[in-house]
């Protein structure tokens, strides 16, 4: 008789490998494995299709498979590979995502077993296909902040009325934010209310295949049919055009085709139009004509409230003190956020524990050590002296001039952040500084990081850093 634990071991390393890997890879490699652990869950095997399967696994993931396991069972974990039996492994609904490689896996397409699911399931594969939308991301699941409130609105706004105001749409922001979850928002609801419409989310760097494999098989018309004749667009990260002198080209061709249609466009970036490299201006021009808005870092209070939607999404309560240490110690993006929740959740369902404080920290105890072991005051005067171009000794100095003051308060507010020092020991720390220099320092850039959008980035890009 296996115990529960045993039974929630591999169940729990899922959730966690889902949210740490590309779902791509995942789909492809992981999901489709079953396991059997032994009672006391000492051991666990893995049943794979193939032998190439076993040895790309092998290779590839037993050891970060181990570490999650060892993670989650709080004990070593001694992981097998064995090879499915044919009819078990010929019986395993098939997992292979619907999108186009992203050349990870080596493997050719045709090779993993899989029986076709049932026709429903097939119609809503094919629709997703279609417009390669993930109907998970929706606006209903999207929580609101001051940080994506502008964006939200605007995209609002294009899917009641694509076509019109706000054409083109341009989202920018630090990675896993919810640029891409904005976008799929969009089309969602734009099919939702017009299923006939013709929407196709693409990543840009798919658009850049797909303008590769034309070229080579000289199917230039079929892309032009394909491209010109959407309702709406969805591009993302564009900033993958960057040098791409051909992409470019028809990517200019598609937006002015689409834009005289009355077609919508939706593009997401990691910086604003002008601030993109290496792409021509004429396309830049027309990125900026229609509406650029920005998805900034959550704040504290947006952050928790993403925690406890998510949870509650999973089926699972998360008290408001737990979210809000989760939420504390992880701020950089929302796609951490999950990350960190994924690994609770496993965590609380493998050993039946209520959340609480103490099993969050026991959960992320990974997470939360590497942040306390990189970040030295020394670090973050390194870094922001770095950024602002200044001298790391000015962070000692007395000299006042704005440009090594500001840098200074910065460094000290993000040291009162990012570290457990007491503020004496950041004041000693710069030259020397009393505590109540370096309070004001902190409270005047918290403040102004409510209130400056510019500010706010830099701090996200410095603590970014920092966190590695
Ligand atoms: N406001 C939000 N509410 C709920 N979930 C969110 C929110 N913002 C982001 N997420 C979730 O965070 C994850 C990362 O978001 P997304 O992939 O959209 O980020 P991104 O900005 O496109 O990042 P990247 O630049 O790395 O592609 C997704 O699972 C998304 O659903």
């Amino acid at each position: 008789m296996i115990s529960d634990s045993s039974q929630t071991l591999w169940p729990g390393c899922l959730d966690v490998l889902a949210q740490e890997l590309p779902e791509q890879q995942f789909n492809t490699w992981i999901k489709p494995l079953s396991a059997q652990a032994a009672p006391d869950s000492s051991r666990l095997t893995l049943l794979v299709a193939n032998r190439f399967k076993m040895d790309w696994i092998r290779a590839q993931y037993a050891a970060r498979i181990v570490a999650t396991l060892e993670q989650l069972a709080g004990h070593p974990v001694q992981l097998e590979l064995a090879l499915a039996p044919r009819a078990a492994s010929a019986s395993k609904p098939s997992s292979m995502p619907n999108g186009a490689s992203n050349g990870a896996s080596p493997e050719p397409a045709s090779t993993p077993p899989g029986e076709p699911a049932g026709a429903p399931a097939r119609e809503a594969a094919e629709g997703a296909h279609r417009s390669r939308l993930n109907s998970a991301l929706t606006f209903d699941v999207l929580v609101e902040g001051s940080a994506n409130r502008m964006a939200r609105a605007a995209a609002l706004h294009v899917a009641g009325a694509p076509g019109r105001l706000y054409n083109p749409l341009f989202i920018y922001g630090g990675v896993g934010l919810g640029k891409t979850h904005l976008m799929h928002a969009v089309g969602n609801r734009l099919l939702a209310d017009h299923p006939d419409a013709k929407v196709l989310y693409i990543h840009a760097e798919q658009f850049v295949s797909d303008v590769v494999k034309s070229y080579q098989r000289k199917t230039f018309d079929e892309f032009k049919q394909r491209y010109h004749s959407l309702d709406l667009l969805l591009i993302d990260d564009v900033q993958f055009f960057a040098n791409k002198d051909r992409t470019q080209e028809e990517f200019f061709n598609a937006f002015e085709a689409l834009l005289a249609k009355k077609s919508h466009i939706v593009m997401t970036s990691d910086t604003y139009p002008k601030g993109l490299t290496d792409i021509h201006e004429r396309l830049v021009s027309r990125f900026d004509a229609g509406l650029t808005v920005a998805i900034e870092p959550p704040e504290l209070e947006m952050r928790v409230a993403i925690l406890i939607n998510k949870a509650g999404g999973e089926g699972a309560q998360m008290p408001e003190e737990v979210a809000f240490f989760v939420a504390k110690n992880v701020r950089s993006n929302v796609r951490e956020l999950e990350g960190a929740l994924r690994k609770i959740l496993a965590y609380s369902r493998f050993n039946q524990r209520e959340i609480s404080i103490q099993l969050a920290r026991e959960a992320l105890r990974d997470l939360l050590s590497i942040q306390n072991r990189q970040i030295s005051v020394e670090s973050i005067q390194k870094t922001v002296a770095d950024y602002y171009k200044i001298k790391v000794a000015d962070m000692y100095s007395k000299k006042r001039p704005a440009s090594i003051a500001r840098p200074r308060q910065i460094a000290m507010y993000l040291a009162k952040e990012l570290t457990q020092k007491s503020l004496p020991e950041i004041g000693e720390l710069f030259g020397g500084r009393d505590h109540t220099t370096v309070l004001h320092a902190v409270r005047k850039i918290a403040g102004e990081r409510q209130q400056l959008t510019e500010l706010n980035q830099q701090l996200h890009v410095l603590e970014q850093t920092l966190k590695g």
